[in-house]
């Protein structure tokens, strides 16, 4: 089962409850621990339904997972534990897609993971997918969502031949999902539109009773409209939901959209004690987080580090790789290893460029020069799991793409190749593993290899021969190894997570959101980039470090002054 632990007597009023409850909790108050108490205690037990343990990262899914012994009988149906997209593509729209379409839909993370997803409308630029917000009628490019190379491009485009990209990415969009894909944007058009069905809504709310007691759901001032209307329908099925969260870590967008929704919902359910003590964090670093917290709520250091007298550390810089040596003598000054610490930023090259990582490599737009890079990054032990699984996932694409087939879909695909998903992706793994390191040979030394690799191509359907070598046959560009001196992270990517260590690093006040967290911290008024703060702030456990730039270095100062943090000017 679970590490053994003693559970506070707030923490068993959560795990203990026997009917629907909202708890808030400050950071570091247990409460993902206590769920999971909760949900292998189960006190809402049925001898034939389940529970659901729903979290809104993939980590965090994760982590409760891991919380709960491998092979644990728990882990396993009628049980979910997963994301709340996992969720709603389960039991809602799996089925609704059935019951409307007779379809069973496959998801995918993104558009772009498979062949043929680009919209090429002759232009200078050819988007992907995923660059566009899409509902059932209509398809909107987001610039934003382009990479930073084809933006300028595309504020140049005229109207008409915006409103070109747009036609062909809604017909492209219409054509996949009534084909039975789905990414997690187009599950949610698809759920809206299957709750607005009263007998459909009916007959999923049914599944839900027939299949859980109780939902538990963590992190919920995560939610966003959509998973709003889950948590409707669960209650008016009368199934026991037990929520908890910290309104104060919504750091997402579109909470601020649903915020009005989400109290009322949460007025709707029994209030619990608020759990304030912090099993995570040293006395300095809970002020700090009573500091960046936009209400009067204060919390209580209760854990190993409750004696820890250490200051928040606050170091000034100019330049973002000045960092990762100040970083990592304060870490070796207060006898803590390299791996102690964890570089936090609201952007991800803030982060990575502050811990001493490769920047971002430009590979070439080739597809040789794309299937070198991914083949390059699944063989690169150095680099994460999550970003060796997304080059796997390209190489399988670049594959397809190779092949006669690319504008199957992936199930049809599959079936007219007679391999299932996993099969495939272990072909992929297997011709990725033939060249661990392309660059250490040209070009052609790479378009060589695949011609031979006969099997994978009978396997799965692809030829070379389409393959152009790059000019000179050098090539355009080679990923470097991302190993980096320290470990890092955006805000958003280590929610929910800790280390002994964070470094919080607040960038030049004109270019970044965080600095502007800094104003509102100043004047006292609630914002997501405050929010943002508070959570960077809260993931340590022993020290924290605010690497604040030059330009912003006195008003944080001052703010801790001001609000009695302990700190240390390093
Ligand atoms: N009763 C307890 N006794 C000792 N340590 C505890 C207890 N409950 C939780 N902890 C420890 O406190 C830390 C924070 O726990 P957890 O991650 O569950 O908090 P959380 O409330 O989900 O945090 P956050 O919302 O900030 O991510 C963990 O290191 C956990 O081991």
């Amino acid at each position: 089962m679970t590490e053994r632990r003693d559970f506070t007597k707030e923490q068993r009023a959560l795990i203990g409850a026997t009917a629907s409850l909202c708890i808030s909790a400050c950071p570091g108050a247990g409460k993902t621990h206590a769920i999971v108490q909760r949900f292998i205690e189960r006190p809402v037990r049925h001898p034939r339904k389940g529970i659901a343990l729903i979290s809104f990262t993939n980590a965090a899914a994760d982590e409760a997972r891991r919380r709960i012994a491998a092979g644990s009988d728990l882990l396993c149906v009628p049980n979910f534990i997963g994301t709340i997209d996992a969720f709603i593509n389960r039991y809602l729209v799996a089925p609704g897609m059935l019951e409307r379409k007779g379809v069973s839909p496959t998801f995918r993370d993104k558009w772009s993971s498979l062949p043929n997803t680009t919209i090429d409308a002759g232009l200078a630029i050819s988007p992907s997918l995923d660059a566009f917000v899409v509902d059932a009628q209509s398809a909107k490019l987001d610039i934003a969502r382009l990479p930073y190379a084809d933006r300028r491009t595309a504020h140049n485009l005229k109207p008409e031949q915006v409103s070109r990209l747009e036609r062909l990415a809604l017909g492209l969009w219409t054509k996949l999902v009534a084909g039975g894909t789905l990414t997690a944007a187009a599950s949610r058009t698809a759920l809206r539109v299957y709750l607005e069905d009263p007998n459909l809504k009916q007959q999923l709310a049914q599944l839900l009773t027939d299949r859980f007691s109780e939902v538990i759901v963590d992190e919920i001032q995560d939610c966003c409209e959509e998973d709003i209307l889950v948590l409707e329908l669960l209650r008016e099925a009368g199934i026991c939901l037990t929520v908890v969260g910290d309104l104060e870590q919504a750091i997402y967008g579109f909470r601020q959209q649903t915020a009005t929704r989400l109290s009322a919902f949460l007025h709707g359910l029994p209030a619990g004690e608020r759990l304030d003590g912090n099993f995570r964090s040293s006395p300095a670093i809970c002020s700090i987080v009573d500091s960046l917290r936009s209400t009067d709520d204060s919390d209580k250091s209760v854990g190993r580090y409750q004696s820890d007298s250490t200051a928040v550390q606050l170091v000034s810089f100019a330049r973002t790789n000045e960092l990762p040596k100040k970083l990592m003598k304060i870490s070796s000054d207060n006898h803590l290893g390299h791996k102690d610490m964890v570089v936090l930023a609201h952007a991800a090259n803030t982060a990575r460029s502050a811990a001493g990582a490769a920047t971002e490599y430009q590979v070439g737009t080739s597809k040789l020069a794309l299937l070198a890079a991914a083949m390059y990054i699944v063989s690169d032990e150095s680099r994460s799991g999550a970003e060796r699984s997304q080059a796997l996932t390209s190489v399988g694409r670049y594959l397809r793409e190779l092949g006669d087939d690319g504008d199957l879909q992936q199930q049809a695909y599959l079936a007219k190749f007679g391999i299932t998903e996993r099969e495939f992706r272990e072909e992929c793994l297997r011709l990725a593993g033939l060249v661990p390191d392309p660059y250490n040979a040209p070009p052609s030394a790479l378009k060589t290899t695949l011609a031979t690799a006969t099997a994978s191509q009978e396997r799965l359907g692809w030829s070379s021969g389409s393959l152009r070598i790059p000019a000179g046959d050098d090539w355009p560009g080679v990923p470097k190894p991302s190993e980096a001196a320290l470990s890092y992270s955006t805000v958003h990517g280590f929610k929910g997570l800790e280390r002994t260590c964070v470094a919080l690093v607040i960038p030049e006040s004109t270019r970044s959101d965080l600095a502007s967290g800094v104003d509102q911290w100043t004047a006292g008024t609630a914002g997501e980039a405050r929010r943002v703060l508070y959570v960077g702030a809260s993931r340590a456990e022993r020290l924290l470090v605010i690497a604040a730039h030059r330009s912003i270095y006195g008003e944080v100062l001052s703010n801790l002054q001001r609000d009695g943090v302990p700190v240390e000017q390093v």
